[in-house]
Order: structure tokens, then sequence, then C-alpha cells
């Protein structure tokens, strides 16, 4: 069995599919697409070494999904993020697909295989059954390949035709402007690229997402510290007497970023802004909500829920609890009803009833984005 390794590029940027989820978190049932794209093609073939490449603010998540998977940070275009990828690679041999092309089959893939041998890169096509213009003059479509992934190309041909300035779409195209020998087989139609989300209606092996709810669980503290104003779910709850803290000491949006992270297997709100970071020194908290609700609904969720319970001896939190409610609501972008915000005492026990400081706890509840209905 021949050594070689996968590499699935899925570090795009998802624009022409032009939705507030990225196409590569899109879940096949609970499975995020570059995952199921990977596992498939592994399913095919034991590769020596698999590589992923993801946008560099995705890659701790898609992390927490794989400890066998080598993820490499991915570049503006795909060639870079091939580039990079092929920095790691350590087989004669090498398996370029993109993530977006999901539904590769065995025949393919033995087809593909077949011709290794005999050139520095294998490229699967289907042929064009339209009628093809190319600026106003119809050209003979039998001449047209339209050229698919995944590539089968000998490592070192590929890494040296990737030392160039130009960016090319694929990678036979940078082998061949190098000279480098192509062959070309029978690709399938069901290796189609996901490109925009109509698309997604032509995919027969992807399989709807899961209708799971996940719950994920917050707490946080925050000692009071005078001198400041007191932001308690992004409303002003207090002029003079604040808390203490790195940011502006939101500790209710704190333990709900907690919970929302929690829900996603996302970690925790240290991870995503420690708190020794001077870019968050003083930061207003609802903008650190505002991103991870977008990191949320981008890696594949909807926010269906969330429940905030304050525990405070001070200051008398009644009046504020429709404000904070609308307020949070507004930022996730979900209706008030589903967003309850609860106030208690401690009757005077622990440091909460010392009023030493004020303790909350959230739950938040996520649900796959359901791409069935695009
Ligand atoms: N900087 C990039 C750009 C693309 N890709 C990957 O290359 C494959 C083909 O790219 P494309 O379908 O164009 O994906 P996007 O670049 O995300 O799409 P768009 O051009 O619509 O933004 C995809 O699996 C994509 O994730 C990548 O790894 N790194
Ligand atoms: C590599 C590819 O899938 C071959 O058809 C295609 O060139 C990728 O183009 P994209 O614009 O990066 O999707």
């Amino acid at each position: 069995m021949p050594e070689l390794t996968l590499i699935v590029l899925g570090a795009g940027s998802s624009s022409r599919f032009n939705q507030r989820v990225k196409k590569q978190w899109l879940r096949i049932e609970e499975t995020p697409l570059w995952l199921f794209a990977t596992q498939n093609l592994q399913h095919l073939f034991p590769f020596t070494q698999v590589i992923v490449t993801t946008s560099p603010d995705e890659t701790f998540y898609a992390q927490k999904f794989s400890n066998t998977i080598h993820f490499v940070e991915g570049g503006k275009s795909r060639q870079e993020s091939l580039h990079n990828a092929l920095l790691h690679v350590n087989t004669p041999y090498v398996l370029v697909s993109d993530s977006a092309r999901p539904c590769i089959d065995q025949a393919m893939l033995v087809r593909l295989l077949a011709e290794m041998e005999n050139a520095d890169i294998v490229v699967p096509y289907v042929p064009v059954v339209d009628t093809v213009v190319f600026e106003e003059a119809t050209i003979d479509r039998d001449a047209v390949k339209r050229i698919q992934t995944p590539q089968l190309s000998r490592t070192e041909s590929l890494r040296k035709a990737l030392e160039t300035k130009i960016t090319y779409t694929d990678d036979s195209s940078a082998i061949k402007a190098l000279g480098g020998k192509v062959a070309y087989v029978l690709g399938s139609e069901r290796a189609k690229k996901l490109t925009c989300k109509e698309d997604l209606h032509d995919m027969a092996c992807l399989k709807a997402p899961s209708t799971h709810a996940f719950v994920g669980y917050g707490f946080d503290v925050h000692a009071y510290e005078e001198g400041k104003a007191m932001m308690l779910g992004g409303i002003c709850v207090h002029d003079t007497i604040g808390f203490k803290a790195h940011s502006d000491g939101d500790v209710a949006i704190h333990a709900l970023i907690d919970a929302l992270l929690g829900a996603a297997g996302a970690g925790d709100i240290g991870e995503l802004f420690p708190d020794n970071d001077p870019r968050y020194k003083n930061i207003d908290s609802k903008t650190l909500l505002k991103e991870v609700c977008a990191f949320i609904h981008k890696v594949g969720f909807d926010i269906s829920h969330c429940d905030i319970a304050i525990m405070a001896e001070f200051p008398r939190l009644s009046p504020f609890k429709d404000a904070i409610r609308f307020c949070l609501a507004d930022i996730m972008e979900l209706s008030p009803i589903h967003v309850n915000v609860k106030a208690t005492t401690t009757e005077k026990l622990g440091f909460v009833g010392r009023k030493e400081g004020v303790a909350v706890s959230a739950t938040a509840t996520l649900h796959y984005y359901d791409w069935t209905h695009v």
C-alpha cells in the first residue's frame, strides 16, 4: 500500500455560501462537513497522515473534534492553505481534497490511484454536456474538462509547483505550469463542490443535521469595587460601585458566555479572552458576547434559549431585569422570551450575603443550524 498523506482544505471564508454559518461547519447528523469529508476519504484509504486546514480563529475549536488529525492554519487563498499544509507532509504522495467536496466515492479514488505512478499529478474531471461559449465564440465542448478534487500528486512536484507568486485555482494548474505531467481520470458528478447554498439540494450523500438540543452551563463571580459603574447583563445598574475585573466585570454576561461556549463544546471564556490580554482591558462585555454569538453561529449553531440566575445582596435588581433581558436578547438576536433573568439574595449567607461580590450562573441551549430548508 503506497505511503499517502491526505490534505483536506477547510480554511475558506465560505463567502459565496453567503449564510452566517460557514459551509464547512454545516452538520451532517452530528458531524461538521469538514470532518465528514475527511472521514469519508479515510474510510476509502488507510492514509499515513491526515492534515486539515482551518481558518486561524477556528483551529482551537476544530482540534476539539479529533486528536489524530493534524490541523494546520490556512492562508488567504486555497493555494496558501495548501502550501501551509504541504510543509507538514512527509510521504512521497499526497491526496488533496476540498472539504467542500464531501461526497467522494471509492470508484473515483480507485481511478486516481491506478494512475499514481504515471504522472506528477492525477486529476479527476467530468465532461461538459452543455454547449460552451468562450468570449462569444462557441468552442468544442469535448475539449473542455470540469476539474474536481481529490487530486493525487507526487509531493515534491506539488511543493515545487507552489513555490510561485502566481495563484492557481487548483493543484494541477500549478504543476502543469511547471511542465509537470498531468493524468486525467473520470471524476463523478457526486463529487460536486458545495459553493452556493442551492448546491445543498444536489448532494445526495449529506444527511440532515441532528435535532438534538445542547445545553451549556456557566458560572462566574466578581468582587465589588468602588469608583466605577456596575455593568450587569449589559445594563448599568449602579453608578459608583462596580466590579473588580480586567474587563468591565459584567459577571452576568461572563456566565452567559461560558454557558454558550459550554453548549457548543468550545471551552470557556478564559480560552477565548485571556484576562491578561491588553486587548480586553476594560472592554465592554457586550462586545465579547457579540463576538461569541457570531462564532457560535459561524460554526453551525442556532441559539435557542438562555436562563440567567444572579445572586446578589446589592443592588436591588428587580427594576433592571427586563432591561437586561431585552439588551441580551438584542445581542443574541433572540426573542426576549428566550432570555430569562432571575435575581436572588443568598439570605445574608456567604460572600454574596456579606456583600463582597456577586455570583451568576447561566444555562444556554443551542441547536444545529438546519440547512435542509435554505
Ligand atoms: N483560503 C482558503 C480558501 C479555500 N480553502 C478551501 O478550499 C476549498 C475550495 O474553496 P471554495 O469552495 O472556494 O471555498 P471558499 O473559499 O470558502 O468559498 P468562497 O470562495 O465562496 O469564499 C474549500 O474546501 C475551502 O475551505 C482553504 O482551505 N483556504
Ligand atoms: C480545486 C477546485 O475544486 C477544482 O475545481 C476549484 O478550483 C476550487 O475553486 P474555489 O474557487 O477555490 O472553490
